[in-house]
């Protein structure tokens, strides 16, 4: 393990403090690129915290890559707090996030207070939700009693059944103005970072120009938000079928699995990952 940390690299668990809301926000501000990967049990959670990926998301493409299920929405919340245990204790010092499933944040405000609890008190720090439109309200109640909380927007896998498959979205003018207005109303409630999943490039990089304090997070959206996220299986291999396009070969480039996310975090950090005329849309 240390014989692969290269002179400067202060990755290793001894070396690096813990990543705080706080700490990311400082990177956010001084440009550093925000690199994140999912994990959904503690030695993944350890390896990847130690091979220097910022934060970890307990997402619920865990009901697609370790269920087996054709999507997320299966995933209930119970299942999303056992994997969340999981990967807290393999944690050291990422920032430890988790996915609400879906069915258990819709009904009112109060319902995802009480969903997100579940998931706190499981390890997680913040904790995500899909869409926009309905959600804000439901932002700034949990935010406003201590969650902090990713935003979700651009294809939200829960909605794949309305949404008719895993389309790239906002690519006509109608869809990225409603985008563009999701976000500001987020952003208002104050979620302090939003993942954009699978939409073109430019209106991610201007999503994240519209809203210059929070840190966007993309997959499949191009380079110009302040990180990235892949999900762990994709990015070693693992996932069965064709892998989507934004996924780079980094198992190839690392050698081992540990080798691999260490170059992911570095290709994220350097902005050599996503490549636009590779990776991106
Ligand atoms: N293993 C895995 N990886 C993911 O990234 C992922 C999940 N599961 N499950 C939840 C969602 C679903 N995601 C998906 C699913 C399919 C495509 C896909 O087929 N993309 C095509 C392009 C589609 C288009 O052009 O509209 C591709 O070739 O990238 C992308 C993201 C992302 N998330
Ligand atoms: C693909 C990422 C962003 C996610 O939401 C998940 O892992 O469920």
């Amino acid at each position: 393990m240390s014989s692969q940390n290269s002179p400067g690299d202060n990755s290793t668990p001894s070396a690096r403090k813990s990543i705080t809301l706080h700490r990311l926000r400082e990177m956010h501000a001084a440009g550093e690129k925000i690199a994140m990967l999912t994990a959904y049990d503690a030695s993944f959670a350890r390896l990847a915290d130690e091979a220097g990926v910022d934060c970890l998301l307990v997402g619920d493409s865990l009901g697609m890559v370790v269920q087996g299920h054709a999507s997320t929405t299966p995933v209930t919340l119970e299942e999303m707090a056992y994997h969340t245990r999981a990967a807290a204790r393999g944690n050291r010092t990422a920032f430890l996030i988790a996915d609400l499933p879906f069915g258990t944040y819709h009904e009112d405000p109060a319902h995802a207070m009480r969903s997100s609890a579940v998931l706190m008190g499981a390890g997680a720090q913040m904790v995500k939700l899909e869409g926009g439109g309905w959600t804000p309200e439901t932002v700034r109640f949990l935010v406003d009693r201590g969650v902090p909380v990713c935003a979700h927007l651009g294809l939200t896998p829960q909605s794949v059944h309305a949404l008719g498959g895993y389309r790239i979205q906002g690519r006509d003018e109608a869809g990225a103005a409603t985008l563009r207005r999701h976000a500001r109303e987020l952003a208002d409630a104050g979620a302090s970072m939003m993942v954009f999943e699978l939409m073109p490039s430019d209106l991610a990089r201007g999503l994240q120009a519209d809203n210059p304090g929070l840190m966007t997070i993309g997959i499949g959206a191009g380079g110009g938000t302040a990180g990235q996220v892949l999900v762990l299986h994709d990015m070693l291999r693992v996932t069965r079928g064709k892998l989507p396009r934004f996924v780079r070969d980094f198992v190839a480039e690392g050698n081992t699995i540990e080798g691999a996310i260490r170059t992911y975090v570095a290709a994220v950090k350097d902005g050599s990952f996503p490549d636009e005329s590779l990776h991106a849309y």
